[in-house]
């Protein structure tokens, strides 16, 4: 049964939140709060903070060398994490004690924007936006970037790491050490390359260039595959200061003789990993390998995920001296805090009818995006879910900008995309994910998770799987995320979720209604036999689309099952030997009516779906067997996880969970590296 109020965890982090709002901040992620509860300072502290801030990164470069080591640099976030700690405690005393006193006392950040080399039309726009601090990678690596050096910076998603390199580039183009080489006027070739794995995110990314970058008088362009070469060659025609895009069709232009890279000054790899993992490595290999001097271009690779094998790649173009800023490190916990995970199970034909009850529970009236592992899933499930639009890399670019743009506005509330959605993607107010089912590989999973809880803010992320073949325990290994296990939602739950939108409904009805439906109303009362309240829970059910209460089973979560755990006082080796027990006192046609048998983890018994109607056939049949226990169950117990190779061996009639729905397709841009670094999973698959 799902608890609908947040873990402990994101609770507590909620309540520090409104908490430390009282603090001048705008800042509410978790880290960035030890910093900014820290950051308990006069203004006349200001100084001293500069000096801290420029501490780290000089730390960095002193302890830094050949390779990429996040070890050192985690060392330099730690330390500076300890300081920031112990100061914090203090820093808190100070704020509650202020708070009693109701003294109005200036309180300043040290990640204030104000503390950093910004220029005065970025500040003005970065508060328009509401930002007057910088979150911690940004902090951490503004100086880094703007002093000319190479890095690597990786932090948990929805962090910020977008504006950890736009803003310092953007400083060096106008004000820094890129400002002397980069021309003005009519065709100017870019000092920039930003590339990126999906249209989707080069857009995104263009945006904010063009917001803070347009401030100070720079122009941006966006090239991606499916929009028309042609206006985007009259673009780069006439000048740009920063290209951002897709790495094939920039490497199109590249060829085409439309970019001139000879005054390149700053290299971007954003969702480095994915891009590589992707096949991409080809063509940002090429792109990269256009720059002449080396040693002019400054080479930045961002992402939440950094496999060991993207770390190797990056010694190939960046620096030997480059930087590291790694907020994530060796820290067991890889996805993002903010989110309360959450893993259910489920059969693949369930899914359909369960997936509107888990928006109704978890997504707080807010935006959902489902996530399939193909194409064809993303649309047949957006066709069967009420409110919902597909995307993925099917369809025409045209209709994913008119759907993304949609969903962003709030047009329709769920969208049901593969992985194409799964990096980068910053939509305001997402408050629940759910993934159809375990994916691939547990960078997947961290970023899919990640696009709710974004910048401070709390969401759920909830994760379907089939018992019988999932690798659960591998994604909570990989990720260090701890999963919350929940069943199905049951009516009773979904009611007591949407009770307060139903009654919320019924008050929003105007006055004037009432003389009218008062005889029908008075009539109900006096010939329903029911009593006023009964009536109204009647009219609440209604208003939210409830006419009746369905009950579903716990293992596989469908309608109108229910579950069985099977015991015969010794152990239950295999799935077909639990068949062959129940055939032993269950006709054999009813025993083909069971669904997702699966052992339970101490091998001890065996838990399956039966229709609710043939129950009474496995209860009553279990008097016919000795040593035979048969029980509903109230809560799921732990079940072994089985290895999708071992499938086969449950077969049987209508007990499959669908096809094997993980047959990757290969292909894709071919790549060195995303076969032998990524682990064979090389192609692009959506
Ligand atoms: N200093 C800041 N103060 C307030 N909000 C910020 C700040 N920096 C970024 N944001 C907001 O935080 C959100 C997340 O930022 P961004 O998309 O760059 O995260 P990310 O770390 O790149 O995430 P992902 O790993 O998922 O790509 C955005 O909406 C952005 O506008």
């Amino acid at each position: 049964m799902p608890s609908l109020p947040l873990s402990n965890d994101a609770v507590s982090n909620d309540k520090k939140l409104k908490k430390e709002k009282k603090v001048k901040s705008t800042d509410n992620v978790k880290n960035l709060n030890d910093a900014v509860s820290d950051s308990k300072k006069k203004k006349s502290g200001s100084k001293e903070i500069k000096k801290k801030r420029k501490k780290v990164s000089s730390s960095s470069e002193e302890e830094d060398d050949d390779d990429v080591k996040s070890e050192t640099s985690s060392d330099v976030v730690e330390g500076l994490k300890t300081k920031e700690k112990k100061k914090s405690k203090k820093a808190k005393v100070e704020v509650e004690e202020e708070e009693e006193t109701e003294a109005e006392v200036e309180v300043e950040n040290p990640n204030a924007v104000s503390n950093f080399r910004i220029s005065e039309p970025l500040k003005a726009k970065l508060k328009e936006k509401g930002i007057e601090a910088l979150f911690p990678i940004q902090a951490m690596t503004f100086d880094i970037i703007l002093d000319g050096d190479d890095l690597v910076g990786r932090a948990r998603t929805g962090q910020g790491k977008t504006l950890a390199f736009v803003l310092p580039i953007l400083e060096s183009l106008t004000n820094g050490p890129a400002k002397a080489s980069r021309k003005l006027g009519y065709g100017r070739a870019p000092s920039v390359v930003v590339l990126l794995p999906t249209r989707e995110l080069a857009k995104q990314v263009h945006a904010d260039f063009e917001v803070y970058g347009g401030s100070l008088g720079l122009v941006s362009c966006c090239l991606y595959g499916g929009a028309p070469y042609q206006t985007q060659e009259m673009k780069l025609k006439r000048g740009v200061d920063i290209v951002i895009g897709t790495p094939g069709r920039i490497k199109d232009h590249i060829e085409r003789g439309n970019i001139d890279l000879s005054l390149l000054r700053f290299r971007v790899l954003d969702e480095a990993d994915e891009m590589l993992r992707m096949g991409f490595v080809e063509d940002v290999e090429l792109i990269l390998g256009k720059v002449e001097d080396v040693n002019k271009v400054q080479t930045l690779l961002f992402s939440a995920t950094l496999p060991v094998w993207v770390k190797q790649i990056s010694t190939r173009f960046l620096k030997r001296d480059k930087k590291t800023a790694d907020l994530v490190g060796n820290e067991k916990m890889k996805a993002s805090n903010n989110v309360r995970h959450i893993v259910l199970p489920c059969n693949f034909s369930a899914r359909a009818q369960l997936i509107p009850d888990i928006i109704r529970c978890y997504s707080s009236g807010g935006r959902t995006i489902i996530f399939t592992e193909k194409k064809e899933s993303a649309s047949e499930l957006a066709g069967v879910l009420q409110g919902a639009r597909p995307l993925h890399g099917d369809i025409q670019q045209s209709q994913r900008e008119v759907t993304l743009s949609g969903f962003r506005s709030g047009k329709f509330m769920t969208l049901v995309a593969t992985n194409v959605a799964a990096r980068g993607l910053d939509i305001n107010d997402v408050q629940l994910i759910i993934q159809c089912e375990p994916p691939r590989d547990v960078e997947a999973y961290i970023h899919r998770s990640g696009r709710t809880g974004r910048a401070g803010n709390t969401g759920v992320a909830v994760m379907l799987y089939d018992p019988r073949k999932s690798s659960v325990s591998r994604i909570e290994r990989e990720s260090g995320v701890k999963f919350e296990h929940v069943s199905a939602p049951q009516s009773d739950d979904i009611a007591k979720a949407v009770g307060g939108e139903a009654a919320e409904l019924i008050l929003q009805v105007s006055d004037s209604v009432v003389p009218a439906f008062t005889s029908a109303a008075q009539g109900l009362l006096n010939n329903s036999g029911l009593s006023a309240v009964e009536l109204l829970a009647k009219a609440l059910a209604k208003a939210v689309g409830f006419t009746e209460i369905v009950k579903r089973s716990l293992l596989t979560s469908m309608e109108n099952y229910v579950t069985l755990q099977l015991e015969i006082g010794k152990p239950i080796f295999t799935p077909s030997f639990a068949f062959g027990i129940l055939r032993r006192f269950v006709p054999e046609e009813k025993v083909n009516t069971v669904q997702g048998l699966t052992i339970t983890a101490d091998g001890n018994g065996a838990v399956f779906d039966v229709p609710a109607k043939e129950l009474d056939a496995f209860i009553t049949g279990q008097q016919n067997a000795a040593n035979v226990s048969l029980e509903v169950v109230k809560a799921l117990p732990q079940l072994q996880e089985r290895d999708q190779s071992k499938v086969s061996r449950y077969g049987g009639g209508g007990r499959g969970f669908g096809g094997n729905r993980f047959g990757g397709r290969g292909g894709g841009r071919n790549s060195r590296f995303s076969g032998g670094y990524g682990g064979g999973r090389g192609g692009k698959r959506w």
